[in-house]
């Protein structure tokens, strides 16, 4: 990184281009040289590129490979199919998915990060992925360093380098003119206190976090979704090799022709692969992130959707979410509990002067009646932070220098050694009576269901420049602010609606234990148990466990220990979202199975969550909870397509190979087949979905898929069985006739179970998507068609009789009604799967 041409960056020289920022043709002239300032890889990779990688999927190599085989053999109608299939799988795939992600990442780009630039000698807020070197921004407590750049101007500025560095702890950064860390901040960190004015230097790759994700390319850890997807496809993966070598074995050993064998194989390969799941998907969940979009949720990253659906413990931060985070100051009190209009003029000198992220709290101190103290001039600060929960400042008064400090009133008090009543003109001596006296009226207050901050100050040395927190000790005690933070009117239908869905909602606060717990009640969130941070760092991981299921309020917790929380409740085997909008929430918000924040929240919550709420109201999460449920049961409804009738058809194929002495069907035919079956799915993500699906917290469970594949599979195969008797021993069907009749039993029985298998329920009391209706309706009406046409003619169809077709009607309704008593069954006995 060097510093921009233009000389010294410190210069105040009002023509320089830190003074005016850049003109917007040069800007723009910048940004076509240097790039986007975005680590993502450039851009969208092309059509061709797209189009070219879905052809390395294997479920693509093994449809090429038949495709060559039956090229090469003359087999004209196989070639074609399986074209056809190539073809509907990988453009179905290319459209749906790329307008899905398109449509995602305009939602993204919603809730995309911005920063304050100066451009034209005006200060305006951009996307920072506009930002280009030279660019002057601005910085404040709780910001994203949006790029590398020098420093021109920083108060009492610390930022956050855990992500560059390793070091956890908050490091200060100065401006001067040298070339050094001390006085640069990188891309990747973010502001703890202070604010800043920034002269950028590098963006995007240039930076030197775009240098370590390079060399790191770090992936998202895989969520229980993604590897249960995964697993699926496994699992089918295994299931397919088996029988493909099964049939290939079994053919050879009886003496048939070796190539026909060979593409039979390959078909029930083909028929078997779930060669439409990825873009279903992919388009299930874009669709669901566009409709939790109108519902007020953006979704960043799109598996997160399940995550939510799969949630049934959420934690939440108290202000804003439980409160109305409109503070009040309605009391000012001094350690014997004696109205004091003193502890307020600490407060404002306090609050006035701190350059930290200013919190609901400081807002309120100062629009409190009464000015701004009149003559007080700031010299240093000591910025809050999380961990010690106070803030001190350093200022001078007629030529007199004090440390004032507020913060949470059991530390502050702890600091203290005298106090000085209202009206008392020199401090007394805090001893254990009046310190006990000091700790009631704190108690009284939080009984009350105030929250409060303790102030205390202490002269000090007219020389003294700096502070550090060191000097927070031997403090005078002057008083008490208490605020009132009203619990909010939404949340408590908000959170009986939550309860109701399943989800079971933790209180995660830095505040206390008495104010936490008055909110609880007023909300009527039943609060049986509550642990303290002290309390908690006391307990290991194993006792803590024990504890979580008891525990509704996890107070005075520091953001270490929220996010400790956090981890032990996902241990425990629960689905964890978290719900904050702090700079102490970060942690947790990475933790969580879902981070979830809000629009108004700093920087680094929004960075670090998955889905962002535009509206601060539980109300909302309620109805993005069943909106991801119902994007997961729709991808379920595939799942269980494939692993019921669909692997029951193969099944059956491969058994009756063994049987036969002809091919059940013809490789061309079951080609056809499946591209059918692919067409008649399509319609899926749309499909609407019961309400009785959204009740509970659903999650991918590979052990209820593989057992509902165990039950519906040999079912289907039993009714095959039968069909295979009907038309060999009833109506004494020839190669020809069997191939033909058995095509259309196995297709409506495969496409027709959909109807079924999409509802727990009674399948004629639970509408289906109208476009559902029709593709599988539609799908069905051609392959009964098809033995009657040319085409069908030359795939090997022969039409028909009329009293065959009604026996397979026949059979295929005692096959639904079969399935659906299973599926009953099935359910009653498992109570976890969608429905
Ligand atoms: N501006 C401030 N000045 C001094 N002390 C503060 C300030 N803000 C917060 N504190 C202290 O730090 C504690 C923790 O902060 P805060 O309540 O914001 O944490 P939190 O975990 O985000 O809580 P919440 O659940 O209410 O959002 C507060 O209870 C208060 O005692
Ligand atoms: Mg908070």
């Amino acid at each position: 990184m060097r510093h921009h041409a233009g000389g010294d960056a410190m210069s105040g020289d009002a023509t320089s281009p830190e003074a005016t920022g850049l003109g917007s043709a040069e800007a723009a002239a910048r940004l076509a040289q240097y790039g986007p300032n975005s680590l993502e890889v450039a851009g969208r990779e092309s059509w061709v590129v797209s189009l070219l990688k879905r052809f390395s999927n294997p479920l693509v190599v093994i449809l090429l490979f038949a495709a060559g085989v039956s090229a090469l053999t003359g087999e004209a109608a196989s070639f074609a199919i399986i074209a056809g299939v190539i073809g509907l799988s990988v453009l179905i795939d290319l459209v749906q998915e790329r307008r899905a992600e398109d449509a995602a990442a305009a939602l993204r780009q919603r809730v995309a990060l911005t920063v304050q630039v100066l451009r034209d000698g005006q200060w305006g807020e951009r996307p920072a992925a506009a930002l280009v070197p030279g660019d002057v921004v601005r910085l404040a407590a709780g910001s994203l360093v949006p790029a590398d750049g020098w420093l021109l101007e920083a108060r009492d500025l610390f930022v956050n380098e855990a992500l560059l560095t390793g070091e956890a702890y908050p490091v200060e950064k100065t401006a001067a003119a040298a070339e050094d860390d001390a006085h640069a901040v990188f891309m990747g960190s973010s502001v703890v206190s202070g604010t800043a004015r920034v002269l950028i230097a590098a963006t995007g790759h240039a930076t030197r976090l775009g240098e370590i994700a390079r060399s790191l390319r770090r992936e998202p850890p895989p969520t229980a979704f993604t590897l249960g997807i995964h697993r699926f496809g496994l699992l089918i993966l295994r299931l397919t090799v088996l029988m493909v070598l099964f049939v290939l074995l079994g053919n050879l050993l009886l003496g048939r022709p070796v190539l026909d064998s060979f593409l039979f194989a390959l078909a029930l390969a083909v028929g078997l692969t779930p060669e439409l799941l990825p873009m279903v998907v992919s388009v299930t969940l874009a669709r669901g992130a566009l409709r939790m979009a109108q519902r007020q949720v953006i979704v960043k990253r799109l598996s997160a959707i399940h995550d939510l659906g799969a949630m049934d413990v959420l934690c939440s931060d108290k202000t804003g979410t439980l409160t109305e985070a409109q503070v009040r100051v309605v009391r000012q009190l001094d350690g014997t509990g004696a109205p004091s209009e003193e502890v307020l003029d600490w407060a404002k000198v306090n609050a006035g002067f701190e350059t930290g992220l200013r919190s609901p709290l400081d807002e309120a101190i100062l629009a409190a009646p009464g000015a701004m103290p009149a003559g007080w001039r700031k010299i240093d600060e000591v910025p809050f932070d999380f961990e010690r929960r106070r803030v001190s400042v350093l200022a001078e008064r007629e030529g007199r220098r004090f440390l004032v400090v507020k913060g949470a009133p059991e530390d502050v008090l702890a600091l203290c050694v005298a106090h000085r009543p209202a009206g008392a003109a020199v401090p007394r001596a805090l001893d254990p009576a009046a310190r006990a006296a000091a700790e009631a009226v704190f108690a009284r207050l939080g009984e009350e269901g105030f929250r409060a901050l303790g102030i205390a100050w202490r002269e000090v040395d007219v020389t003294r420049a700096h502070i550090d927190t060191a000097d927070e000790a031997e403090l005078v005690f002057a008083g008490y602010v208490a605020f009132l933070d009203p619990p909010k009117e939404s949340a408590r239908p908000a959170l009986a609606e939550l309860a109701a869905l399943g989800v079971v909602v933790k209180v995660v606060t830095g505040d206390n234990e008495r104010v936490t717990r008055r909110v609880c009640t007023e909300l009527g969130l039943p609060c049986e148990g509550l642990l303290t941070g002290p309390e908690l760092a006391a307990l290991d991981d194993e006792a803590l466990s024990a504890r979580l299921g008891r525990t509704t309020a996890f107070c005075r917790v520091t953001p270490a220990q929220k996010a400790r929380v956090i981890r032990a409740f996902r241990r425990a085997g629960h689905v964890v979202g978290y719900l904050g909008d702090g700079i102490n929430d970060a942690p947790s918000l990475h933790a969580a199975d879902v981070g979830l924040s809000v629009e108004g929240a700093v920087d680094v919550a929004k960075d670090a969550a998955a889905m962002i709420l535009l509206r601060h109201e539980l109300g909302v999460l309620a109805e993005g909870v069943r909106e991801g449920r119902r994007t997961f049961a729709n991808i379920m409804k595939y799942v269980m397509m494939g692993t019921s009738s669909n692997f029951g058809n193969m099944l059956s194929m491969a058994a009756a190979v063994l049987l036969l002495p002809f091919l059940p069907m013809l490789p061309v035919q079951i080609l056809a087949n499946n591209l059918l079956y692919d067409l008649s799915e399509t319609a899926i993500p749309f499909d609407r979905v019961d309400a009785e699906a959204v009740t509970r917290p659903r999650h991918w469970d590979m052990r209820t898929v593989r057992d509902f594949m165990l039950v519906l599979g040999p079912l289907s195969s039993a009714f095959d069985l039968l069909t295979f008797g009907l038309l060999a021993g009833v109506f004494g069907a020839g190669a020809a006739l069997f191939q033909t009749g058995w095509f259309i039993e196995s297709m409506a029985t495969q496409v027709l179970v959909i109807f079924l298998i999409r509802t727990r329920g009674n399948p004629f009391a639970s509408r289906p998507h109208p476009l559902l209706v029709a593709s599988s309706l539609g799908v069905l009406a051609v392959a009964v068609a098809l033995p009657f046409t040319p085409f069908g003619a030359w795939l090997g169809f022969v039409p028909p009789p009329p009293a065959l077709l009604a026996a397979l009607a026949g059979l295929t309704v005692a096959y639904l009604g079969a399935v659906e008593l299973a599926k009953r069954w099935f359910h009653a006995r498992h109570r976890s799967l969608a429905g």
